[in-house]
């Protein structure tokens, strides 16, 4: 689904009320019908006609659309219902909402002068839908409306935020010191705004629902995407032929491993073989290859020799790898000899090497990359200092963080590679323009040696189709989030060693069936 900025949907808006001649209230009764009859299919069980419901508004049109839904619940029969005012002076559509809202019957408190009374109903409120500011947010929240959004925060309530938490606007959160609503569920109107899919941001929106407004098709489909944003389920994999075998599903070549990390390589290989590889290679040091028993379960073992690159369909190189001097020529020659590969862990630090010593980018084909290269914060972090994208790390990390898509399109252009920015959500940036956002959510999965077994699925997708990164690494990252979700349900937390076995089952269910 498209994600927009807030200033997009903004625009949209006043399209639909300028062009297309839809006046906006009639545009906000549609957002507010629908977002209510979204909240109650959602929280059905979790409600009746007693529960407290306060609906808190600010003074623009989010709060027009809060004003909404609480006579949409009034009417419904939920008596409990009360409104909060932010301030006395209002905009035009919260006025007239008032009013109606009081017409109706409902029970409205102002911030100025019911400051007691508006502190005892956030306290004493069963759910709290919060109407504060959406797109119209300029900046960190200023201080009345934070004290609000603290005092919302501290309660005991079901947090449903209207459009976007609030506080989380386009240019809002990287401010230090942002208060933001913390909430359970957002109800997002039409399209789901950019600052919700943040690392961080996420963590502040609980579960979005996208609620159906009615905008002209025409407008929305001309709106400018910030990104496509995926659950694991909708992505599709490449099938595979019933005649398919070994040969024809691609040979994949592991590099990596050090005395005391070379469990790493093996996971990465286990999990390449499992989610469709025909053929898995792995290339150890002599020291490793000298002590390593023959039989690994059909994985083929080689010492390091990093022209073999060239015999093989592609390469995974890093997964515990180390770093040193040797290890950059090494990695040099995998770069010059490889058709394609996924940089991984340690490969992702020489990756920073390689390319300053070079100045260059890696290899593509067919003005395409060819390569897909898979950091944790921490590693990305790493590599933009290292390109020169950040001053130092904790300016890198910070916009990982909270706008990863100013940081993560440069990083892919200067290293000619797709970027996978690996999290609780993921983050897919390629060289050639795409932003893609694939839901996780999943803490199961954020388990040692997760990384590697991702590593192997993005080597395995490389091989199969047109060989396109980009599909590749969306593909990669799907499978891994289903099998992790899938693993969950079976075995609660898991290693990284039992999450291959639902590798197999959800990469067979999605290539064969
Ligand atoms: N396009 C749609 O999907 C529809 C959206 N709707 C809803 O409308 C809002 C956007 O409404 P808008 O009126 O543009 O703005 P907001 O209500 O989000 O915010 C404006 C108010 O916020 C105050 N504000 C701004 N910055 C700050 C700040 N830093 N601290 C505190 N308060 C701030 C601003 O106050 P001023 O004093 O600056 O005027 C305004 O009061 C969208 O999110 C949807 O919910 C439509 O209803 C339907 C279609
Ligand atoms: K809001």
């Amino acid at each position: 689904m498209k994600v927009v900025t807030g200033k997009v949907m903004s625009c949209i808006d006043r399209q639909a009320s300028g062009d297309c001649a839809i006046p906006g209230l009639l545009l906000m009764e549609d957002a507010g019908q629908n977002a209510w009859r979204s909240f109650r299919t959602l929280c059905r069980e979790k409600i009746d006609k007693e529960s407290k419901l306060l609906f808190v508004a600010g003074k623009g049109n989010n709060g027009g659309d809060a004003l909404v839904m609480a006579r949409a619940a009034f009417s419904e029969g939920f008596t409990g219902a009360k409104v909060v005012l932010f301030a006395s002076e209002n905009g035009e559509s919260v006025r007239l909402h008032t009013k109606i809202c009081e017409g109706y019957g409902l029970k409205v408190l102002c911030m100025e002068g019911d400051k007691l009374a508006v502190q005892a109903a956030i306290s004493d409120a069963d759910v709290i839908f919060d109407g504060i500011a959406g797109t119209g947010l300029k900046g960190a929240l200023r201080p009345m409306a934070a004290e609000l959004v603290r005092r919302i925060n501290e309660s005991r309530a079901l947090k449903v935020a209207v459009d976007i938490p609030s506080g989380l606007g386009d240019d809002a959160f990287p401010i230090a010191g942002s208060v933001i609503v913390r909430a359970d569920i957002t109800l997002t109107m039409e399209l789901p705004k950019l600052p919700l899919f943040s690392p961080e941001g996420r963590k502040l929106v609980g579960r979005i629902v996208v609620v159906p407004v009615g905008f002209p098709l025409g407008l929305i489909a001309e709106a400018e995407a910030a990104a496509e944003w995926f659950v694991p389920e909708e992505v599709q994999v490449p099938e595979l032929a019933p005649w398919a075998y070994k040969n024809r599903r691609g040979h994949l070549l592991v590099i990596g491993g050090a005395p005391c990390t070379d469990g790493a390589p093996f996971l990465c290989a286990m999990s390449a073989a499992s989610s469709g590889a025909g053929l898995v290679t792995l290339m150890l040091d002599d020291e490793i290859f000298a002590r390593t028993p023959p039989d690994r379960s059909g994985i083929m073992i080689r010492r390091l020799d990093p022209k073999f690159a060239a015999s093989v369909d592609s390469v995974v190189i890093g997964p515990g790898w180390g770093r040193n001097e040797a290890r950059l020529a090494a990695f040099d020659a995998v770069v010059q000899h490889a058709a394609s590969g996924v940089i991984d862990a340690d490969g992702i630090t020489l990756l920073g090497m390689w390319l300053n010593k070079n100045g260059g980018r890696l290899p593509g084909k067919d003005g395409s990359t060819r390569w897909i290269v898979t950091p944790h914060p921490g590693e990305a972090s790493r590599l933009a200092v290292s390109l020169g994208l950040c001053r130092d790390i904790e300016e890198a990390r910070s916009m990982l963080l909270t706008r990863p898509w100013e940081l993560l399109p440069p990083m892919a252009e200067r290293c000619n590679g797709v970027i996978v920015l690996k999290s609780h959500i993921s983050h897919i940036a390629s060289p050639e323009g795409g932003y893609e956002i694939v839901e996780g959510n999943n803490p199961a999965l954020g388990t040692g040696g997760s990384g590697d077994v991702l590593a192997g699925i993005c080597g395995t997708m490389l091989m199969r189709g047109e060989m396109a990164a980009r599909e590749a690494a969306l593909e990669a990252v799907a499978l891994h989030q289903r099998a992790g979700k899938h693993a969950a349900e079976k075995k609660g937390f898991f290693t990284a060693g039992q999450l291959i076995e639902f590798i197999g089952i959800e990469s067979y269910r999605s290539a064969a069936e």
